[in-house]
């Protein structure tokens, strides 16, 4: 563990393949084709690590980026417009196949811009640097994944259909302007999580950045421009100001939103017709993992440990709370305690770092105040040390006995506090997951395999995920990843995505012999599909 007089002594103790002696002025953004200067205000970017200067520990300033208002809101709705043309611009009618390629382009200029992604995302959310690399080489999977995705797609619902007397093309079709929001734990992988599969499937977007981790974008702007038409990708930097007009437009047929549950709702409210905007979410969750008395405690514990604590538990997917079975609870603390050893605290660029610091404002205190209040109501920080602030970092908390009188039992912390429950019948944490407003996934720990197919079937009715003997988490990507109640709308996983981002439509026309040769006419000229020859009747 770094003590507070280790972390940085001075600023030359930074490795150099991370110093950023200059700081990244963005003073454009993408619209229409074009990087235009933005000449407004501008927002200064700070790290999430605070870094020594003549002795005094202060947030790095890392650069700055436009804070855009109302009036660009209205521009980037009207480039959006533009590109879309009520279905008949260029991007909605193009080749799947032409589509492809541009996004293919557009990945090889991304890949030349790793470093520089990955350098800042480390300095401005505090991300173990190996973790921004798995970040980044997970988005361009995710990439290539869908592209595979979307050949398959195609290709299967391209075919024609003869079903009671009616010839029928069934097609894939765009859904039309697009907002894609990502969240700060996850800046890049979760905005392009939307982002790929909107464009892929025709539909023109609007990027808004998260708070923390925008400036990453700024070095993908000009791959954006180059390999995409006019208009077909904006990207915007701003706040509330910005999202608004864009959303009260109603030209906005798609949000798509990585964040709290909360943003969202506000967020689809300022759509003049709510119920005609397509949600595309993911929320909040209270991951819950309940460890039975015969959980091979072993795995329990470094599943537990690692699913609580990656990232500093910022994770929508992090086992939020734990259930422990009254029997082994004591047994299971001490191992945990033990386990902590291998999250080590310090900078997102140390050898094996796990713990770093916490970009958002606030945090140390919202953590600092659940603890207090776990302690106010009974609880005890049970490994040494749990708890402690040194600037931007806290150290991981574990908390026992929790109960529903805490805060830490119902609110998504979203950070290094663990909450043990301890239990005695299993309808306890039953209850709590049925009970929880979220319902994205949980972790059953157990060697029975009676007692677990006792859970897994409830279960999977509460929740989207049930891990068994594993944390929970979101991937591999192509697996569905998606949540009930207030934890996610749609399904953002490969292939999934790609669903979410597009309408089935069908032309179809009565079974007669010159209807068939009129509609292998029409898809002969029609672009939007492969069109392979078995199309073609
Ligand atoms: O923050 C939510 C992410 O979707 C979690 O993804 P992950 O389970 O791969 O860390």
């Amino acid at each position: 563990m770094s003590s507070s007089n280790t972390l940085f002594s001075e600023e030359s103790a930074i490795p150099d393949p991370f110093r950023i002696d200059t700081p990244l002025e963005v003073s454009e953004y993408l619209l229409d084709g074009r990087l235009e200067p933005w000449e407004g205000e501008l927002q200064r970017i700070e790290s999430a690590i605070e870094t020594a200067v003549d002795g005094v520990y202060a947030p790095k300033h890392l650069g700055s980026c436009p804070v855009m208002d109302e009036a660009a809101g209205a521009a980037a709705v009207a480039s959006t417009k533009r590109a879309w043309n009520n279905g008949m611009g260029l991007w909605p009618t193009l080749s799947v196949d032409a589509r492809i390629k541009h996004v293919e382009d557009f990945t090889h200029r991304m890949i030349e811009a790793r470093d520089e992604v990955v350098r800042l995302m480390v300095w401005e959310i505090g991300k173990p640097y190996k973790e921004c690399c798995v970040e980044f080489d997970r988005t361009i999977e995710y990439i290539r994944d869908s592209i595979d995705a979307l050949k398959d797609l195609d290709r299967a619902s391209s075919r024609f259909v003869i079903e009671s007397g009616i010839y029928a093309q069934i097609r894939r079709a765009p859904l039309g302007p697009t907002l894609c929001m990502g969240p700060y734990n996850y800046p890049l992988n979760e905005t392009f999580a939307t982002l790929i599969p909107a464009l892929l499937m025709g539909n023109p977007v609007i990027i808004k950045p998260p708070r923390h981790g925008k400036l990453l974008f700024a070095p993908l702007m000009e791959a954006f421009r180059d390999c995409f038409p006019a208009g077909v990708v904006n990207l915007v930097f701003g706040n509330r100001r910005l999202v608004k007009p864009i959303l009260e437009s109603g030209v906005i047929n798609v949000l798509a939103f990585i964040g709290s549950s909360e943003a969202a709702n506000a967020m689809r409210l300022l759509h003049p017709s709510p119920n005609r905007l397509r949600c595309i979410l993911g929320l909040g969750a209270k991951n819950a993992a309940v460890v039975m008395e015969s959980a091979d405690m072993d795995l329990a514990v470094s599943e537990a440990v690692s699913g609580s604590l990656s990232f500093s538990g910022q994770r929508c997917t992090a086992l939020k709370i734990l259930f422990v079975h009254e029997n082994v609870v004591d047994e299971f603390i001490r191992r945990f305690n033990e386990g902590l050893k291998t999250m080590t605290i310090g900078m997102p660029w140390d050898e094996g770092v796990r713990i770093t610091p916490l970009p958002e404002p606030g945090k140390i205190e919202y953590l600092t105040d659940l603890v207090a209040d776990a302690e106010a109501h009974g609880a005890r920080v049970v490994n040494p040390g749990g708890g402690a602030v040194d600037r931007s970092l806290f150290h991981p908390a574990v908390l026992y006995p929790v109960n529903g009188e805490m805060k830490v039992y119902h609110e998504e912390q979203f950070g290094p506090v663990v909450p043990i429950v301890p239990f005695k019948d299993v309808e306890t944490p039953i209850r709590y997951i049925i009970e929880s407003r979220y319902g994205q996934q949980m972790s059953i720990f157990s060697d029975d395999a009676a007692e677990v197919a006792s859970l897994v079937d409830p279960m999977v009715n509460q929740v989207c995920r049930v891990n068994v003997n594993c944390l929970c988490q979101r991937g591999p990507d192509v697996f569905p990843f998606t949540g009930r109640k207030d934890s996610a709308e749609g399904t953002l996983s490969v292939g999934d995505a790609l669903r979410c981002f597009s309408i089935r439509t069908l032309v179809a026309a009565k079974g007669t012999p010159r209807n068939k040769t009129l509609l292998s006419d029409i898809a002969r000229t029609h672009k939007s599909n492969f069109l392979s020859t078995d199309f073609i009747m």
